[in-house]
């Protein structure tokens, strides 16, 4: 940037580094806000008021910035300032955090000001484990880890003792938490797994659970269920990552062609053994695996299940970046706690004009495939293959 801009930039940069937290002063404590109704929410509001005051970290400008927009939100309504001028950096940058809100409810406002003050006094001690029970009454998670720190939601697979095995209950999981992750402050999403595997792909044991409609009902709750679980990925609006910390099975390799970035240790495997179970892709992999690695490599995954080394999926253009197992841990967090810390908006919307040209291709696809599975799972080749599994007669 050269010229008057680049150094009102420059000047805005340092005034930035030296005193944040003058950078973006908070608005006066007085609140005018009246009738009994609203008491509750308003002394919340006002307490989250005092909190900010006394945190401890400095959150960052970005954070300010939301708390900015939202108490304006909450106490005035819609942005009712002029449009500041485009030199004049601070102004203008509450400005758009302020007008990004639209029509949003005051008392949506307030209780997501309230929301974040609270996420932000947590995250101040330590990392935060997000409990959705506690505070949007749903149920906890019980196969999932999931924390908010450093503008990253982790949601980890928390099944060990099954190689993480994605049960019905936990697809309904990662959807609420995919779900919650899209809403909340954070600027990054990662999906990984604990303990040795990532993941090992569905639970066989799925499709012993019969209702009383009989295999077909089966079949169509599980291709529903499949349609929405993928629509989830599809619709994700904040960069999403994938850190495979061990082998990966079936779905959850097929899904990692709708993530942004795939980052694994060099102990990852990457498994799509559709045809030896009787199945057929699914997680839009019919579409973006071919896209990605060509349709030779594809079907050589797809079709004939060839199991890949992080190192050849990696140039086959599935993986990122591959590291060694004794330090992923450390390099790769280090590497997405930098990334989280770039403009937000900026990446939600670079996201979004990649994905949008594709969403209405996935969601077709993933319809198509989902419908080809519903057939799949009553076929004999499918249920042997389940049943000699089921019996420890089969193992990849
Ligand atoms: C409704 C939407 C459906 C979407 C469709 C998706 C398609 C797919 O995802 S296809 C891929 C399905 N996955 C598999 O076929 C993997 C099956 N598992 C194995 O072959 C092996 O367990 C393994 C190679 C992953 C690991 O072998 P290893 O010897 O190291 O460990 P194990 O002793 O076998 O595993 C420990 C424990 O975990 C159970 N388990 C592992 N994976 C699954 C699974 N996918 N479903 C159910 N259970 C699984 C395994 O049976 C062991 O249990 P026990 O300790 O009780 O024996």
């Amino acid at each position: 940037m050269a010229g008057v801009a680049g150094r009102l930039a420059r000047r805005w940069c340092r005034s930035a580094v030296r005193s944040p937290l003058q950078v973006i002063s908070f608005p006066s404590l007085q609140l005018h806000l009246s009738g009994t109704a609203m008491r509750a929410s308003q002394e919340d509001f006002e307490s989250a008021m005092n909190q900010v005051k006394l945190l401890k970290k400095d959150p960052g400008n970005e954070v300010k910035l939301r708390l900015y927009a939202l108490y304006k939100q909450a106490t005035e309504g819609p942005c009712n300032m002029p449009k500041p001028g485009v030199f004049d950096f601070i102004n203008k940058a509450k400005w758009d955090a302020w007008n990004a809100l639209g029509s949003l409810p005051k008392e949506t406002a307030r209780q997501n000001y309230v929301d974040l003050v609270s996420s932000l006094t947590s995250s101040s001690e330590s990392s935060t484990q997000v409990k959705p029970g506690a505070d949007r009454g749903q149920q906890e998670y019980e196969n999932l880890v999931v924390t908010s720190e450093d503008g990253i939601t982790k949601i980890m697979f928390n099944r060990p003792t099954r190689k993480n095995a994605i049960s019905t209950q936990m697809y309904q999981e990662i959807m609420l938490a995919l779900k919650a992750a899209s809403k909340d402050d954070s600027t990054i999403t990662v999906v990984t797994g604990n303990g040795d595997y990532y993941c090992s792909g569905n639970d066989l044991a799925n499709f012993t659970d019969i209702p009383p409609g009989g295999v077909e009902e089966k079949a169509k709750q599980s291709a529903i269920m499949l349609r929405d679980f993928v629509g989830t990925f599809i619709d994700f609006p904040k960069p999403l990552v994938a850190v495979v910390n061990g082998p990966a099975v079936g779905i959850s390799v097929t899904i990692l062609g709708l993530f942004d970035a795939v980052y694994a240790s060099d102990r990852a495997t990457f498994h799509t053994p559709f045809s030896h179970l009787g199945l057929s892709p699914e997680g839009c992999a019919s579409y973006t695996f071919p896209k990605i690695m060509g349709p030779a490599k594809a079907t050589e995954m797809l079709i004939f299940g060839k199991k890949l080394t992080a190192g050849e999926a990696c140039a086959q253009g599935l993986v990122t970046e591959v590291f060694p197992d004794s330090t992923f841990q450390k390099e790769v967090w280090t590497r997405l706690k930098a990334y989280s810390k770039l403009p937000p908006n900026s990446m939600r919307i670079s996201k979004q004009v990649i994905r949008n040209m594709e969403k209405e291709k996935l969601h077709a696809v993933n319809a198509e495939e989902s419908s080809v599975l519903q057939e799949r799972w009553l076929s004999d080749e499918c249920i042997n293959a389940t049943m000699n599994f089921l019996s420890k007669k089969a193992k990849l």
